[in-house]
């Protein structure tokens, strides 16, 4: 059986692999002239959520469209659940879940009746370990639908269509969930719905979820690992504490001595400080101390990224992979 085979394909990579849902090698992506991806080296675990962020342009789609199949590659390896996507079989595919940054499909259906029309599509692809598709109504349960399963699908709102599109991604239980910009639109109330769907499906089987998005915040929220992409480089990875430990940089102080304003950078701002009071006693006054957030590099890098100023993940001070 395909399944089987492309498990034993990825047990003869070794343990390491197999423990892979992702993992790209030199990844190069080239359109026309325009190199948009130049070497992205990418691995990621089973059951891991990452969010690829970046700027417009970035090449945050170009990258998971590589993942998903949807497009070839300039160069570069990619294994994804073991398998070359660009030779993916229809029972690789039946293991990928993708939720698009926009679907307007099947407005007359209703939501329980789409649900469970296109989860038909999946039971061949039923394993011992793995049964397929959800159920409709567990489905509707599981995204908050119920309500709504009876409506049809052009009926309904921005925030409940997004999640009836989730519904539609996860239908087959995939291994493996793409979510490209998911929360583009939402109010911040649709927002926060969203955000504990995601963790529910982090929970779920082992799901491994790869997610784009342009909110830090919501990176940090949903994810257990931030991808940064800019300048066609992975330009930081971490968890959102590993990258603030490295984008930490120099702290400002900003004081004045017998009214005149200074601004010093210092590695120790303590340190720094202890020595200004130590060197201008009652003179020292207005004293500020202010160390850069992950949030103040990365806005940093996303206006020097747009304003064509910066292109080379090298040229960043205080981020490094
Ligand atoms: N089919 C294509 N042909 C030519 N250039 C393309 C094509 N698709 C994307 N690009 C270019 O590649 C670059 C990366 O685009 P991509 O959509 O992957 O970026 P992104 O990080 O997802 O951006 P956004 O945040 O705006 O969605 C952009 O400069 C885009 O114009």
């Amino acid at each position: 059986m395909a399944v089987a085979a492309s498990r034993t394909a990825t047990g003869n990579e070794g343990a390491a692999a197999a423990e892979l849902a992702i993992e790209t090698v030199g990844l190069r992506m080239r359109y026309g002239a325009k190199d948009v991806l130049r070497g992205v080296d990418l691995q990621v675990p089973r059951g891991q959520v990452i969010a690829l962020l970046g700027p417009n342009g970035a090449g945050k789609t170009t990258t998971i469209e590589i993942l998903e199949g949807f497009r070839g590659r300039s160069a570069g390896e990619v294994r994804v659940l073991g398998v070359d996507p660009a030779d993916g079989d229809e029972y690789w595919r039946a293991r990928v879940g993708i939720v698009l940054q926009s679907w307007r499909d099947h407005g007359t259906w209703r939501v329980r009746d789409l649900l469970h029309q296109l989860g038909r599509y999946y039971t061949p692809f039923s394993t011992p370990e793995r049964s397929k598709p959800y159920g409709a109504d567990e489905l509707m349960e599981l995204v908050g639908l119920t309500a709504q399963a009876t409506a049809r699908a052009g009926s309904l709102s921005g925030g409940q269509r997004r999640r009836l599109d989730v519904a539609i991604g996860i239908v087959g239980k995939p291994d493996l969930l793409f979510l490209d910009e998911p929360t583009v639109g939402f109010d911040p109330q649709a927002r926060q719905e969203f955000h504990e769907l995601v963790h529910r499906l982090a929970n779920l089987e082992e799901t491994t979820i790869l997610l784009t998005t342009h909110d830090l915040e919501e990176a940090e929220k949903l994810s257990d690992r931030i991808v940064i992409l800019a300048g066609g480089k992975i330009m930081a990875d971490g968890t959102a504490a590993e990258l603030g430990r490295q984008v930490a940089g120099q702290a400002e102080i900003k004081y004045s001595v017998a009214g005149q304003a200074q601004v010093d950078h210092a590695d120790d701002a303590t340190a720094h400080v202890r020595e200004l009071f130590a060197r201008h006693g009652d003179a020292l006054g207005d004293l500020e101390v202010h160390k850069p957030t992950l949030e103040d590099i990365y806005m940093t890098l996303v206006r020097e990224f747009e304003a064509g100023r910066w292109t080379d993940a090298s040229t960043l001070p205080g981020v490094t992979r």
